[in-house]
């Protein structure tokens, strides 16, 4: 079952084509990665599912319902999905407390407490927080952004590079809690990338994009065994 599907997406920026009639779709507690170089469209996708940029063209739909076509253009904040910034973007004044329950702040106190407390155990940092975000390691601020998102029981999440800004030596275990924490909330997940390693150890399915074209959609394992253009052998160093 197609939970969120995007049909014949085009975006451009003034006469640069930046994403060429993209086509995929996600099923529920789904997680896709989408892997592509620099510059490729990856992060536009992201904008464009959450609604912060308008495609050209196109259909974008949530659990059978349309969020955009050529007469329909929800809002980002009608649209219920979770993003995280590569920069994380917390509220540098806020304790992680307070920054996890921002986006639930119109909850009544026990339900905000019940909340909190769920996703500080989920992220493992339940001493932590009367904490400041500048006390934290990057990898913690990661969980607490994620966190803070989850707090709002999004429809999907999305994740942008989550792991380009972290140490190299604790990228490996920190894919693994990544991926724990959205196999327990079995989130429906897109995360972009340009690191091949993360799109196969955490995803179902790689969407594999260049140049704002999508060039194959796969299981990480069919990408290895089958890969369908010269240009995947190339990035799998056949
Ligand atoms: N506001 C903008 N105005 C003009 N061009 C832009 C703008 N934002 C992005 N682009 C261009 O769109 C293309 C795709 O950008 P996008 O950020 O989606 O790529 P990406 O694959 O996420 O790359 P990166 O990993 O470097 O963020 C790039 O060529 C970029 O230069």
């Amino acid at each position: 079952m197609e939970y969120i599907k995007l049909e014949n997406i085009s975006f451009k920026y003034g006469k640069k084509i930046i994403l060429d009639n993209i086509s995929f779709s996600i099923k529920k507690g789904e997680v896709l990665a989408i892997l592509g170089e620099s510059g490729s469209g990856k992060s536009t996708i992201l904008r464009i599912i959450s609604g912060l940029e308008t495609p050209k063209t196109g259909k974008i739909t949530i659990d059978n319902h349309i969020i955009f076509n050529k007469n329909i253009n929800f809002p980002p904040e009608k649209r219920n999905l979770g993003m995280v910034f590569q920069d994380y973007a917390l509220f540098p004044h806020l304790n992680i407390e307070k920054n996890i329950t921002f986006g639930i702040s119109h909850f009544n106190k026990k339900t905000k407490k019940i909340i909190l407390n769920k996703m500080l155990k989920l992220v493992k940092l339940e001493e932590h927080s009367k904490k400041y975000p500048h006390e934290l390691s990057g990898g913690q601020q990661q969980r607490i952004a994620i966190a803070r998102t989850l707090a709002t029981n999004p429809k999907l999440l999305l994740l942008d590079e989550p792991f380009s800004n972290l140490d190299a030596n604790l990228q490996s275990s920190i894919r693994k809690e990544i991926k724990s924490i959205i196999d327990i909330e079995k989130t429906t997940t897109i995360f972009v990338t340009h690191n091949k390693e993360d799109a196969l150890e955490i995803a179902d399915r790689v969407v594999i994009i260049k140049d704002g074209k999508i060039i194959q959609i796969d299981t990480p394992e069919n990408i290895i065994s089958n890969p369908k253009s010269s240009y995947v052998k190339h990035l799998f160093h056949y």
